[in-house]
């Protein structure tokens, strides 16, 4: 059980957005993509959930190219829930994270008890079912994004696919999300900016840079001072953490 991309690369016209790049989620992990600002986490993301057609080399879920598995099967094992998510604004929470159940409706599109009670617990679990009957429009942008995570856990896949899940959130349910995620049985892969949350949720880091993977493995290797000041161009000193816990990054904007 593993989604494995082998020399995966994409174009935004002639322009390189990933160079040929392999990584391999390992099954159980929380593995995070860090990097700065249009490094192509994103686009390596969409790769990996089968919705971008990569230009080289092919990315294999449980062994099988996902160039050609149907559209329903991959949703049925892979969720993602991406940067600015939109959604109809004429629609209640609950129909919102219906829609995660879409891969297992039947010809008639009839939902059943099973539908129903996978909806009530996803929203349950981003502690968002007292909302279930709200326009989606009269919503905060974190309960908009608590609403999308909800509706991927509805679909309940085995490998989650989050693209920066704390936007919007406080601080309470950035902690709330990131523990959740990391707490459920599945394989995720989240792209973070907070590397300290990168550092203390993620069980592996791939940082990229320019559209390359420049380093992928545990946070203590891939998070040194060198590497930070050369991608993220500051310096930062790593502390260790109390009971020698997780490190903490202290960060120094570098003088212009
Ligand atoms: N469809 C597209 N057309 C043109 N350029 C694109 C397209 N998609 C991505 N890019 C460019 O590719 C680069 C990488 O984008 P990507 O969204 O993968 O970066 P990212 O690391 O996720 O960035 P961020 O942290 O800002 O979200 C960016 O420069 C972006 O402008």
């Amino acid at each position: 059980m593993m989604i494995d991309a082998r020399n995966v690369s994409w174009n935004a016209g002639a322009k390189p957005v990933l160079h040929p790049s392999s990584l391999t989620v390992q099954p159980g992990e929380t593995l995070g993509l860090i990097g700065p600002n249009g490094s192509g986490k994103s686009t390596l993301l969409r790769l990996l959930a089968g919705l971008r057609a990569s230009r080289s080399g092919s990315v294999r879920l449980n062994g099988r190219d996902m160039a050609k598995l149907p559209r329903r099967e991959i949703a049925k094992q892979i969720a993602l829930v991406e940067q600015q998510a939109e959604t109809a604004d004429l629609i209640r929470v609950r129909q919102v994270v219906e829609l995660g159940r879409l891969p297992y409706l039947k010809a008639l599109g009839r939902q059943c008890g099973t539908d129903h009670d996978a909806v009530t617990k996803a929203l349950d679990r981003v502690e968002m079912i007292h909302m279930a009957d709200r326009f989606w429009h009269t919503l905060s942008g974190g309960e908009r994004q608590r609403v999308h995570i909800a509706r991927a856990l509805a679909q309940e896949p085995a490998y989650l696919l989050l693209d920066e899940p704390t936007n919007h959130l406080d601080i309470k349910h950035q902690i709330g999300i990131l523990g959740l995620v990391k707490a459920l049985p599945l394989t995720t892969v989240m792209v973070l900016h907070d590397l300290n949350h990168a550092i203390r949720y993620c069980d592996r880091l791939a940082l990229l840079h320019e559209g390359k993977i420049l380093a992928a493995g545990p946070a203590e290797k891939v998070l040194s001072p060198a590497l930070i000041r050369q991608v993220f161009e500051v310096d930062a000193q790593i502390e260790p953490g109390a009971d020698k816990e997780n490190p903490t990054i202290r960060f120094k904007a570098r003088a212009a």
